[in-house]
This record gives structure tokens, sequence and C-alpha cells, in this order.
């Protein structure tokens, strides 16, 4: 399986090197150059398997890999879920159900990828004898599932950066209170935004990159995107695809897990409707209601993992609405760079709709949301999954629409007891999370200015 950069001037890829490659060279992201298409027989077969099997089903088509040295990476991977069926599905009203994806080590949907990343990476470097250097982007969930997955390895430099001040206390305190000196979390001045051009900055300094052996873990890594693809079909199979179609409903923020979901759609899943759901950071939402594709400031919100106005893998969505024209895309990202916005064509708006449904919950509705569900059915949802929730109930329909409930209640426990007047425990082996010492280097929005304190960690 090749991979191509969605910028149309970076050389194609096979898997493993698109995935230590992180982002493409000329900026762009990787995207398969065919999307591979399951047989009807093939998705009816996964229904009822248990998780790990349907992950290998569902990705080794996308990779270079053998059956036996995915299928234990994949074992490994998930081991330590705190959930037999690893993404469960729950009934949450007549015809709308939860997908809990926050049974992992860090309880957001993260961990799904991650955990896999950690373990494709290392089985990577031990066969090429590399060392890395992981820089990533965070407003709370991919950090600390990096860390997560990260600490400790040989041959593994950790940075990640979130918005200084913008992060739960308990998404803070998974990223600093471990106390293995490779991994490194660092709390920026400024807000997501900043942390993820950062990133990208310090991709696009060839120099730099090459010096560190800068690799990527957030979902600008295409492997990262692909093993959230998997429990779009363990859950679709769950409730009687492909018999049926099943819609789904994705708290979103940088696009990476509803993109997973449409390249479900893409492989042969039946799926009806895949909505797109955002809190006040809305640019996603008022992209597909008005065509204006235009930043207007982070604003901070009681579910600030999607506190995201540069969305980094639309640009995936908008590669393929745009028919796979690396120079249009050029133009696009060069416009949102310079003017902060663009207008999205009108061929490629009538795609985009055509995939995705969208939604806007301001913060009263996210906090009623949470309160309501809690009070109607014993429920406690995060404020990321609250959105989800509300966006879904108003694109109800005959298909089963699923919710991904992104995390867990307990990594937001100040929103959530202001809504329901309890507050969520953290599961027993987290209880100590409190007590535990932070380690933090903070630093100011200025790129060259962590650049250098990165290169004299490594040295
Ligand atoms: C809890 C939670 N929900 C939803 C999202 C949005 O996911 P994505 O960035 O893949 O759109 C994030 C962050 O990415 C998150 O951490
Ligand atoms: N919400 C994310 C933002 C980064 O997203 P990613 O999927 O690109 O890693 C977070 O929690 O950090």
């Amino acid at each position: 399986m090749q991979y191509v950069s969605t910028r149309g001037q970076a050389p194609a890829l096979d898997f493993e090197q698109a995935m230590l490659t992180g982002l493409a060279r000329d900026g762009g992201l990787y995207v398969p150059a065919e999307i591979p298409r399951l047989k009807h027989s093939d998705i009816l077969d996964l229904a009822g398997r248990p998780y790990e099997e349907i992950a290998l089903r569902v990705m080794q088509p996308f990779t270079d890999f053998g059956e036996e040295r995915l299928g234990d990476m994949i074992v490994k991977s998930y081991a330590g879920f705190g959930h037999d069926a690893r993404a469960p599905v729950k009934q949450l009203g007549a015809n709308h159900f939860l997908l809990e994806l926050f049974h992992g080590p860090t309880l957001a949907f993260k961990d799904f990828a991650m955990q896999l990343i950690g373990q494709l990476f290392q089985d990577a470097m031990t066969r090429r004898g590399e060392r890395i250097t992981i820089v990533g982007a965070t407003s709370g969930d991919t950090g600390s599932a990096a860390i997560e997955a990260f600490k400790g390895l040989d041959g593994v430099e950790c940075f990640i950066m979130y918005p200084h001040g913008r992060v739960s206390e308990v998404q803070r305190r998974q990223m600093t209170t471990p106390s293995e000196v490779n991994v490194h979390a660092l709390a920026l001045h400024g807000d997501f935004d900043d942390c993820q051009a950062a990133v990208k900055h310090m991709f696009n300094d060839h120099a730099f990159r090459d010096r560190v052996g800068l690799t990527a873990v957030n979902s600008i890594n295409w492997a990262r995107v692909l093993a959230q693809v998997v429990y779009y079909f363990s859950a679709a199979t769950a409730l009687g695809a492909p018999h049926r179609p099943v819609s789904f409903t994705v708290p979103t923020g940088n696009f990476g897990d509803v993109f997973a979901g449409w390249i479900a759609k893409r492989m042969g899943l039946p799926i009806d409707r895949l909505v797109i759901a955002t809190n006040s950071n809305d640019i996603l939402h008022r992209t597909m209601a008005t065509g204006e594709h235009r930043k207007n400031g982070v604003h901070p919100t009681i579910s600030p993992s999607m506190d995201i106005q540069v969305s980094s893998n639309f640009e995936r969505a908008l590669f393929m609405a745009y028919d796979r024209d690396g120079a249009a895309i050029r133009t696009l990202m060069e416009e949102l760079r310079a003017e902060g916005g663009f207008p999205v064509s009108q061929g490629a708006l009538q795609a985009l709709r055509e995939d995705f449904g969208s939604g806007r919950v301001s913060e009263e509705e996210t906090a009623a949301t949470i309160r309501d569900i809690h009070a109607r059915t014993g429920e406690t949802l995060c404020p990321h999954s609250a959105v989800g929730a509300k966006v879904a109930e108003a694109h109800l329909g005959t298909s089963p629409m699923v919710t991904l409930a992104t995390a867990h209640p307990a990594k937001f426990p100040d929103a959530v007891e202001a809504a329901t007047g309890e507050r969520p425990a953290l599961p027993p082996r987290m209880a100590d999370l409190f007590d535990r010492s932070e380690r933090i280097t903070e630093v100011p929005n200025d790129v060259a200015h962590i650049q250098s304190l990165i290169e004299e960690r490594i040295s």
C-alpha cells in the first residue's frame, strides 16, 4: 500500500515510512493512494468477533505487515484496557447508542491508536536501530496518551506541548506526573492552535527535522487515523451492519476521529449519516453551513480538548473533496495561513455535504445535556461526549445513531460536577494522581526557543 501527500509534492511512501515520516516533506498529510474495500461477506463476518480480530482484519490491508506480526502488536496494545469489549456499545435512548472509547490507560479514545503506535514504533526502531524524537501538540488527551505509550522506551524522547492553563487538572497531571526522564510536558503560553503550528513548523524545518529524527504522534500521522477506523466497524457490526446502515455522531476538533469514520464508509461499511459535532469553536460547522472555512479565534470551553480552529485532518477531507488535487490544496492551505480562511468550491462543498452532517453546541447546552442524560438514564457523559450526544439527538433518523463517547467523565470532574452535582471518581489505579509530584517546563509561544530546548535535552 502506497501513501501520497495531500499537497502532491512529496514522494509516495509505504505504510511504515509514512508512519515514521509523520508530516509529508511538502507540509501535507499522507493518505492511502487507494482505499481498500471489504466485501459484504467480510464485513458480515466481523460481527461478534473480539475487538483485536476486527482490528487485524480492518487494518491489515493498509499495511505491509504479515498477519502474525500485526496481530501480536494489536493484542499487546489492547491488553491493558479496562473492558473486555475494549469499545463497548451502550443504549442511551430509543435509537441512540453510546460507543464508549474511554476504557484505555488514559481514559480517552486516543489510547486506541496511541497504544498501537507505541508497538509499531518500537518494532520499527528495533529493526532499524534508530533513535527518534517525538514532538506532539495536545489540547489534553493526545498528550497524556502519548506520554503513557512512550514513557521509559529506549531510543525515544517525547516532547508534548499543551496550552498552559487550558487543559483539565486531570489531563495535566497525566502528562506531568510520570517520572520517566524521556518524556517532557511543555506548558506553552498560547492555545492549542499555537502548539500545533509549532509542531508543523518544526516538521517544515527540514534541517531540524533530520537532525533530531522528528516523528509525529498527532493525527497528522496516518497510523493514528487508521487505528481509529476499527471501532466504527466493531460498533456498526454489533448493531446490525452490514444488513442495516448505522449513523455516527463524532465530537470533533482536529477531525481525525470523524475522518476515520469516513475511511470506514469508503471501505464499504454502510454508514448512513456521519455527523460532525462541535463546541463553540465551530469552524467546521460553519464551513458545512456556509461554505466559508474561516478561523475566528480559539474560545476556551468546558470541552477543552475540542478548542481547536485549525483542524488538521480537514485537509485530508478537502483533498478527497477536491478529487485529490494537491495543487488546489496547497493554494487553500496558503490562504488559510495568510488570510485566515478560504471559500470551499461549490463542487467540493457538495461532496463534503454528501458525506458529513454537522451541528454546534453552546456551553449552556453542553452542561444541560450532561445534566439531562444523567437524570434520564443514569449515564454520566464527559463534556465532549455531551456535545456529541446533543448534536446526535438533532440528527436521529431510522438508522441506529451512535455517539462516540470520547473521554471518561472523571477527566473533567469540575464541568461534570457543576452539571450533575456529582463528582465522577477516577478509576482506582489512578487514585493517587493528585498526590504525585509534577514536572512541567513552561515555554513561550516561540518555536525557535522550543527547538533549542529540545536539542539541548536530547544532546
Ligand atoms: C475527548 C475528546 N473528544 C473529542 C476530540 C476531537 O477529536 P478529533 O480531534 O479527532 O476531532 C478530542 C481531541 O482530539 C478529545 O480529546
Ligand atoms: N484533542 C486533541 C488535539 C490533538 O488531536 P490529534 O488527534 O491530532 O492528536 C488532544 O486531546 O490533544
